[in-house]
């Protein structure tokens, strides 16, 4: 018999990245449970080529669930993390495994002190995807996450065997997810100017990316990442490689007047750089201008 579909796995957070994962989950007959907080009969995932319809309903009530479900992928923003607490401790058992499809470098404190119960189970999410207008979500690159080698990580990449949405297991997680942040860190200067990747082919805006991402570098280096000097040059380059209509999810926050994710996606590397004695003079800046935009007041 196939321990696979007998797994039961819920998507807490059917948004852009929770609708791909769920999308994909379908796609190969391992239809998960929808938890969110708006109501939705289905999600629709859209893409070159691909129209994926998940059944619902999204449930919307915590106490609604009867029991732990063998397998969550959290895909909430950071932000509302915390206020899932209630669906993760309906969801989690003992032998529950809690994927967190998050940017950032913290997901595995933020999350097991909300299911002490759970294991979690940080992911490098790797691609973009956007709501759009009509609810649907459309997924712009192909499906990929990265996932640190260890036998909890194999609950997770079984459940998504097959389906489009590939899974690395990693030796080195804590460089990757640097890596990730590093991006992410440089991604949050189109929040501020609310310009999509096109605007990374401005001089001024490429010298000012390369100098973020070199004191970022030094503080996740001093984090223990292994990152080598060429990391700064190959992520300006991926920025200018991409669509100039291409945005990113702080920008997607921005725009429909969202908290803002500033705080484990720039604000962590300044955080974590003061700690270290490492100055983030540019961070220091920024920092600021992102959180002011997320929380006001004014
Ligand atoms: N989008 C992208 O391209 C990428 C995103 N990421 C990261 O992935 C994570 C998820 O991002 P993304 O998918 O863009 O986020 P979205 O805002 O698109 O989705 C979040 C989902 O969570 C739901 N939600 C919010 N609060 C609760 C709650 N209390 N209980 C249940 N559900 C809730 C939202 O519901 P509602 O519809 O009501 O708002 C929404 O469906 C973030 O950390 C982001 O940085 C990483 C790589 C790429
Ligand atoms: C698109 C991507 C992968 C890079 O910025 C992302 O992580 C996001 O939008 O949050």
């Amino acid at each position: 018999m196939n321990q696979q579909v007998h797994t039961r796995i819920a998507v807490l957070g059917p948004g852009a990245i929770g609708t791909t994962v769920a999308a994909a989950l379908h796609e190969v007959g391992r239809t998960p449970m929808l938890c969110g907080r708006t109501p939705r009969d289905s999600l629709v995932l859209q893409g070159s080529g691909i129209r994926i319809v998940v059944p619902g309903p999204v449930r919307t009530d915590p106490a609604q669930i009867a029991r732990p479900v063998d397998l969550v992928f959290l895909a909430v923003k950071a932000t509302q993390t915390a206020a899932t607490a209630q669906w993760l401790a309906a969801l989690s058992g003992p032998q529950t495994v809690v994927c967190v499809l998050q940017n950032g470098v913290e997901q595995l404190e933020s999350v097991t002190a909300l299911c002490p119960q759970g294991r979690v189970v940080p992911a490098v999410v790797w691609f973009p995807a956007q709501a759009q207008s009509d609810g649907s979500v459309l997924l712009r690159s192909d499906a990929r996450i990265s996932l640190p080698d260890e036998a909890t990580s194999l609950v997770v990449a079984q459940a998504l065997q097959g389906s489009r949405c590939l899974v690395d297991l990693v030796s080195n997680f804590r460089s990757l997810a640097w890596q990730k942040l590093l991006q992410n860190a440089a991604a949050g200067l189109m929040a501020l100017t609310h310009r999509r990747s096109g605007m990374y082919g401005r001089h001024d805006i490429s010298k000012l990316t390369l100098d973020y991402l070199q004191e970022c570098l030094a503080v996740a280096r001093a984090e223990g990442a292994e990152l080598g000097d060429e990391v700064p040059q190959a992520i300006l380059d991926k920025f200018q490689a991409s669509p100039a209509d291409l945005g990113t999810s702080i920008l997607a926050d921005c725009e429909a007047g969202r908290p803002l994710e500033w705080d484990i996606r720039n604000g962590v590397i300044a955080r974590r750089g003061r700690a270290r004695g490492i100055p983030t003079p540019i961070g220091d800046v920024l920092v600021p201008l992102l959180a002011a935009a997320s929380d006001g007041p004014g």
